[in-house]
């Protein structure tokens, strides 16, 4: 069972049994309900990722999100190969996230140290940076000592910059722009824009977009006498202009201001959403959702030798994109986008490739990735999950959501610090350190950093009064968005099926995960509304139901019966302690906090015990659910 052309199992990590995803092939009985149609190449072409938190094994539980970074490559390959025979052009980019979700990219003392060699191995032409390469000051310098360097000026950090030891001085991580003429001769000028970011620790500096487009080497960039025939603007930023923490408005507006109607195309980001916005007639932003759930396409075309420096095919594919930004667009600018589910049949469909699919480097990063998952121990089964729980999918105080169900348990069985463990206790959390979905069935070492990969320390202040420590949680869920621009992300999906209105039960969904899916069937999954309406998914889904939660969640343990206590052990992950503080009042200071168990002791590390301590039942003959 060598390729996976003959409908064998890619390669199984026999220890982990973990690759539940079958490797099929487009048309065969298994195959997943596929892409709607070819996709629209025009005179430029561009494929988009951003937030893979170190999803690059794939989603080993999610059939229709199955492709691994190894099948990723092979993917690009064969799309520049497809634009080269075209005659057109075709960008890779990338805005950013690429750690923190994925026992790949967080299992190893520096998050990243395995991963990102991987990563790296696929040739983006624009990459820029997130968040979550800024939290950490360790991150940060290897971002900056290491992959700045390989990247060059296709890293685009125009403003972000950490602190160079032997220089002394905060640096741009990357290039802060770049101007480059492609293959088919479109002259770009690009940018590579953070969102007002605070969270970052003192290795970096994020300089606010509103300042950074005063900046010489900006207003340089924007009035240069060069030719630019498109502006390229990157950013972990979502692209929706109305939501909080858009800042892609404030340097596009910038960039309109002088050049009237040279196209902007927008790559956003860090909102975890499938969504497109168009911007005027002359622009528009696509976001590429999260996790390798999603891959992103936009096609451009209206260069000709009047606008541009083009060269290339004047119709692509034979037909031309006829797509305007807006309804009554006077600008020569067409567009198409589409939203790919990253699985094989995605990829094979869409490269016509059938069996002779894989690449030797796509298989040779597959191997890496199953080794490098072998040698961290990732498929180590802790415990047999019972059930699903989700995030989401069911409302917050559902038994099947992941609070109620898993998580609140699992804090009040296994924080716990035993020369305090008569007293009562409170347990505070944000609940965007809590990230994807927990599957029944065999739950992993792995799926401990998937469901919790921060290392949150759990800190706490002794002896707090009840009702003192009882107002927390709501004062917390009140606080103002700028303030919990750390918490979980205001869920504005519109790729969800009304709670109300047809929602799936968790239970169907459940049916439908352990289905065969034919040709025929349509699954769960993004129904993405976005300013095009409804055609964006390359391949249709039902919908995924999406309940709005809380910033963040409390649990109690050790109350006495029927009555209150008096005081409280009130305990929270540090990564909230300012605001907890805030919230607790006047009489309460930062010298009142202390780590809880010890100092090491995060949220990275009540899941496996938890899941040794509960879920033993059927550990030997765990069923796979997917
Ligand atoms: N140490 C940390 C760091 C982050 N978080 C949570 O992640 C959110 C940001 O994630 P994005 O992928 O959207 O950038 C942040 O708002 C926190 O909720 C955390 O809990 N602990
Ligand atoms: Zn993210
Ligand atoms: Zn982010």
């Amino acid at each position: 069972c060598g390729g996976d052309d003959d409908g064998c199992y890619g390669p199984i990590d026999k220890v982990e049994h973990v690759r539940l995803v079958k490797r099929i092939q487009p048309g065969s009985p298994d195959a997943p309900y596929g892409p709607k149609g070819p996709l629209e190449w025009g005179q430029i072409n561009f494929m988009h990722t951003t937030d893979t938190h170190g999803w690059l094994a794939g989603h080993l539980k999610e059939e229709n999100y199955g492709a691994d970074w190894g099948d990723f490559a092979t993917f690009t390959r064969r799309m520049r190969q497809k634009a080269d025979n075209l005659g057109v052009d075709f960008l890779l980019v990338d805005t950013g996230d690429l750690h923190d979700g994925a026992g790949l990219s967080d299992a190893t003392t520096i998050d990243g140290t395995t991963s990102m060699p991987i990563f790296s191995e696929i040739e983006y032409d624009l990459l820029t940076i997130g968040n979550h390469e800024l939290y950490v000051a360790e991150v940060a310098k290897q971002m900056f000592n290491e992959y700045a360097k390989k990247w060059g000026d296709r890293y685009l950090t125009s403003n972000v910059k950490v602190y160079n030891d032997a220089t002394k001085q905060y640096e741009h991580v990357g290039a802060t722009h770049r101007y480059f003429t492609t293959k088919q001769g479109i002259r770009i000028m690009a940018f590579g824009v953070l969102f007002d970011f605070t969270g970052n620790s003192n290795a970096s500096q994020v300089i606010k977009a509103k300042d950074m487009v005063k900046e010489t080497w900006f207003q340089d960039a924007i009035h240069t006498d060069k030719p630019v025939d498109l502006f390229v603007l990157l950013g972990h930023n979502p692209v929706r202009q109305t939501d909080y923490a858009n800042t892609f408005t404030t340097v596009w507006n910038e960039i309109r201001a002088v050049h009237k109607n040279t196209p902007i195309t927008i790559f956003g980001g860090h909102s975890h959403i499938r969504d497109f916005a168009v911007y005027d007639q002359a622009s528009v932003g696509i976001e590429a959702g999260r996790y390798c759930e999603t891959l992103g396409w936009v096609s451009q075309s209206g260069f000709s030798k009047c606008n541009s420096g083009y060269h290339g095919a004047k119709k692509p594919d034979g037909k031309k994109l006829s797509r305007k930004a807006t309804d009554n667009s006077a600008a020569p600018w067409a567009y198409s986008r589409r939203y790919l589910d990253w699985n094989r049949n995605t990829f094979m469909y869409h490269t016509s490739s059938d069996k002779n699919f894989d690449s030797q480097t796509g298989l040779e990063i597959t191997q890496e990735i199953t080794t490098a998952r072998k040698d961290m121990n990732l498929g180590e089964v802790y415990g047999c999950a019972p059930e699903t729980y989700c995030i989401s999918c069911v409302p917050f105080d559902d038994p099947k959501n992941i609070f109620p169900g898993v998580i609140k348990p699992a804090v009040n069985a296994v924080v716990l610090n035993e020369t305090r463990k008569d007293k009562a206790r409170m347990i505070i959390g944000n609940t965007g350190a809590i990230r994807f979905d927990l599957y029944k069935g065999p739950f992993t070492y792995d799926d401990n950093f998937v469901v919790s990969p921060f290392r949150d320390v759990f800190r706490y202040i002794p002896d707090v009064p009840f009702d003192k420590a009882s107002q927390v949680l709501g004062l917390l869920n009140k606080g103002t968005v700028a303030k919990r621009e750390f918490a979980s992300m205001p869920i504005t999906r519109d790729d969800c099926v009304d709670p109300l209105i047809g929602a799936l039960t968790l239970r169907d969904m459940h049916q439908e995960r352990g289905t065969v899916r034919r040709q025929e069937t349509i699954t769960s999954g993004y129904a993405t509304k976005d300013d095009w309406g409804t055609d964006g998914d390359d391949t249709e889904h039902t919908g995924i139901p999406n309940y709005s939660i809380p910033s963040y969640w409390e649990s109690r343990a050790g109350f006495p019966t029927g009555s209150d206590p008096e005081k409280v052990d009130l305990i929270f992950f540090d990564f909230i302690e300012k605001y907890v503080l805030q919230d607790l009042g006047s009489g309460f200071t930062s010298d009142m906090v202390s780590c809880y168990i010890n100092c090491t002791f995060t949220s990275q590390d009540f899941m496996l015990p938890y899941a040794k301590l509960m879920w033993q039942d059927n550990i030997d003959n765990c069923p796979i659910s997917a």
